[in-house]
């Protein structure tokens, strides 16, 4: 019987072949580390075999660091969480990785960085050094540092001196995800040091309410971070998370709303209400898809205004023939779309607890037919260990996400943490929270919906899963103990 770190070693040699001889037929390189991030050097990712391996090999090297190294080091990688965050939030807002850009590979001295960014130089070597050592940045020779591609994730592709010099612009037209990493060093950050201090306080320990989030506490004086970003002065916060998120949104596929149900099997004439739908993106995507079906996107009064504008310009048609209606609605009101064929709610169970999302489902069920259809597109987190469900013959299909090949953590560890992430920043910022399909299941039993099938996204075992449930006669009531799922 081969031990762990043997098993381990097995599933990274025999890993590595396959992601070698998957990238040597197909013409496509192994990323550089010490190169800039280009999209070419992720179209590896596209073959899912390399794909694959390349979690596994993430996975397994993670678990054999986790096996050998001194476990109070172990314990001070996440102890230390905090002091990584703190220096890559000098660097990111001081600008470092344009300055390194703009120096290329073979880098530049500290007091070069220092001299354009008018930090001290002492002070930013040692920030730099610290995250040298994990890869983002490189220190090329004594104080001399470049990025990596890690660090160039940061960038914002803009000239330095520019963003020095206007640091309230500097994420204006950028891909948005220096923006959302500054959001969340700053905001989620401020927040997570409070964390403790909410769960401490009976007020606030069990409360689903975004007023008793630990943002709430730590920047907001009592206030949820939506009427946070209301306070004039917050503008410039505001803005920055609204690029952001355009960011998160241009690294998620454009095809995977069309990926997330088989959209061609509704019949002509169906309506699908796009519940909390924003300005009707995904709608966009799907009626000029689906012309057969009908749409109506409903948002809150401004939102559906900017969809007005946004509609009139890309798809006017769709409205002048009654194909899609924009409609103002509150889903915590009873729902007025009584002859929907499909309910469909993305990213919107996430941004609330328990006790408002129970709201929202009850509306939609008081307004369904049994033949209604409610689509929920949300991430479902995996559990850490095996999901028994998997074994029995009557489990619901697409429950459970694709497991890696022990001794590797079912859910392939640290490799896949990007999920968990969002479910530690939602509870920060919201109070709220991304669900395991066990705790989606209590979810939807408790207000009369039952699961019939998850469809999850190609190669994908958390992100953007979608949730299809039909209406039952009778709500279920009582507790949901899907928080500590059994
Ligand atoms: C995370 S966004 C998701 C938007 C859209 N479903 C998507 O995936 O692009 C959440 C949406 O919920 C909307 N929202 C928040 N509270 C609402 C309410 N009480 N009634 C209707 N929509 C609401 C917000 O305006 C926002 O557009």
């Amino acid at each position: 019987m081969s031990t762990p770190i043997r098993q381990l070693l097995e599933i990274i040699t025999k890993s590595v072949d396959t992601l070698e001889a998957a990238c040597q037929s197909s013409g496509l390189a192994i990323p550089n580390l010490h190169e800039p991030f280009a999209p070419p050097s992720e179209a590896f990712r596209t073959i899912p075999a390399a794909a694959e391996a390349a979690n596994l090999i993430s996975a397994a090297a993670l678990q054999l660091e986790a096996i050998l190294t001194p476990p109070h080091v172990s314990l001070y990688h996440i102890v230390g969480g905090h002091f990584k965050s703190a220096a890559l939030r000098i660097c990111l807002e001081s600008n470092v990785t344009e300055i390194l850009r703009e120096a290329g590979p073979q880098g530049i001295h500290v007091k070069d960085i220092a001299a354009q960014n008018q930090q001290d130089p002492e002070k930013l070597a040692r920030f730099l050094r610290y995250l040298a050592t994990h890869h983002v940045y490189r220190e090329v020779e004594p104080n001399v540092f470049a990025n990596t591609r890690i660090s160039s994730m940061l960038d914002t592709m803009k000239p330095s001196a520019e963003i020095i010099a206007d640091p309230k612009h500097k994420h204006d037209n950028t891909m948005g995800l220096a923006a959302l990493a500054c959001h969340h060093l700053d905001e989620a950050f401020k927040g997570s040091a409070y964390a403790w201090e909410t769960l401490a306080d009976p007020a606030t320990v069990s409360s689903g309410d975004p007023t008793a989030s630990p943002f709430a506490r730590a920047l907001g004086q009592g206030e949820g971070m939506w009427k946070f970003y209301e306070r004039p002065e917050e503008e410039f916060r505001r803005h920055r998370f609204g690029i952001g998120m355009q960011g998160i949104e241009a690294l998620q596929p454009p095809d995977a709303i069309l990926n997330a149900y088989p959209w061609s099997s509704l019949p002509a004439k169906s309506i699908v209400v796009d519940v909390g739908g924003g300005v009707g993106n995904s709608c966009l995507t799907l009626a000029s898809k689906f012309p057969s079906l009908k749409f109506v996107v409903q948002d809150l009064k401004g939102v559906i205004e900017q969809g007005k504008e946004l509609w009139n310009t890309k798809m006017p048609a769709a409205i002048e023939s009654g194909q899609v209606r924009l409609e103002v609605h509150d889903f915590f009101t009873p729902q007025p779309e009584t002859k929907a064929t499909v309910f469909m709610l993305k990213q919107i169970m996430h941004d609330w607890s328990d006790e408002y999302c129970v709201k929202i489902l009850t509306k939609l069920w008081e307004a369904a037919s049994p033949a209604t259809t409610l689509l929920l597109l949300d991430s479902i987190m995996p559990l850490a260990c095996h999901d028994p469900s998997a074994d029995g013959p009557h489990g619901i299909p697409g429950s459970v996400a694709k497991e890696a090949p022990p001794p590797l953590l079912a859910n392939y560890g640290a490799a896949n943490e990007m999920g968990y992430n969002a479910d530690i920043d939602m509870f920060l910022l919201f109070n709220s929270q991304e669900r395991t399909a066990i705790h989606f299941t209590e979810l939807l039993a408790e207000t009369g919906w039952k699961i019939t099938a998850i469809h999850r996204q190609p190669g994908d075992s958390t992100f953007l899963q979608c949730i299809e449930a039909t209406r039952t006669d009778k709500k279920k009531g009582g507790q949901i103990s899907g928080r500590v799922a059994t």
